[in-house]
């Protein structure tokens, strides 16, 4: 399940998890959170879903399909956050991943700063996994972040605060970093590193990777497992990126029928 919103240019949200989840050859459902007018060059509106209408959805799907795993992305707002959380504690959820969309790759903020607490004191420690990018992971860790050694440390922080296992991702970084992401689950701290591919459409690749993490737990494979296969999994799909649009297109999702 992915809990998330829609994005109209198809590049992330909904559409990114869903085409993920095919890929994978898991069933996907989709629980809506928020409505985005968005291209590849941006957001231009978004309408946020009643908390009322994310409940009826999750519990529809819950209450009638096996769920393997659930994904959590763009949830907008302080309630849809506190409903969100409430359903998964509700029903026992542990196998979470919890996308912390809160700030773009471009540093931009995307919800307010009442949702960001909420999203740190209440979502969070929900989570197997919890997958901040560079700045995500800034304002979670409260620490500034330039380094690998920086990183390491935020991953750690973010650890403390309740979720399972954490992993830093590196796209919003310079140079190599941008292919590094840290991994910390109270044991191991782990760096994955995969080859920086030299290219503008990278639109989505959080939300590609979170997907395919859940997808890979949904099957049945070991946190870390399942999160070093997505990484491969995203480097593959940005090696064959659409460039459509006039700004960052989305990745190829189903890059070996591109090949
Ligand atoms: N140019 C690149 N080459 C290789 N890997 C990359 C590149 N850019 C990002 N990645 C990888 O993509 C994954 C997503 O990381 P990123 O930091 O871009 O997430 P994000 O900011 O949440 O993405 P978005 O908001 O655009 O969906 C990470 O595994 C990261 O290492
Ligand atoms: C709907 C949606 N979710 C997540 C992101 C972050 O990539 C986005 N741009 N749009």
């Amino acid at each position: 399940m992915t809990i998330a919103g829609s994005d109209s240019g198809g590049g992330a949200g909904i559409q990114a998890d869903l085409r993920t989840f095919a890929f994978h050859c898991v069933h996907g459902t989709s629980v809506l959170t928020c409505i985005t007018a968005q291209n590849t060059q941006g957001v231009t509106r978004v309408d946020a879903m009643l908390p009322e209408s994310v409940t009826a959805q999750f519990e529809a799907v819950m209450i009638d399909m096996r769920i393997g795993a659930i994904k959590t992305g763009m949830l907008l707002n302080q309630e849809i956050i506190k409903t969100v959380a409430k359903k998964l504690v509700a029903f026992g959820f542990g196998n979470v991943v919890v996308d912390p969309v809160m700030v773009s790759r471009t540093g931009a903020q995307l919800i307010d700063d009442e949702a960001i607490k909420t999203m740190r004191d209440v979502l969070i420690p929900l989570a197997a996994i919890a997958t901040p990018n560079r700045y995500e992971a800034q304002i979670l860790a409260d620490m500034d972040i330039h380094s690998l050694e920086d990183m390491q440390t935020a991953a750690q922080n973010i650890y403390k605060l309740g979720a399972r296992s954490v992993l830093v991702k590196g796209g919003g970084m310079t140079g190599d970093l941008k292919a590094v992401d840290v991994w910390f689950d109270g044991d191991r701290l782990e760096v994955l590193q995969t080859e920086v591919i030299d290219t503008n459409h990278t639109h989505g690749t959080g939300c590609t990777l979170s997907a395919a993490i859940a997808a890979n737990l949904a099957l049945g494979k070991p946190r870390f497992q399942s999160v070093q296969e997505a990484k491969n999994y995203v480097t593959e799909a940005l090696k064959y990126a659409l460039a459509i649009g006039k700004g960052q297109g989305p990745v190829g999702h189903f890059f070996p029928l591109l090949k």
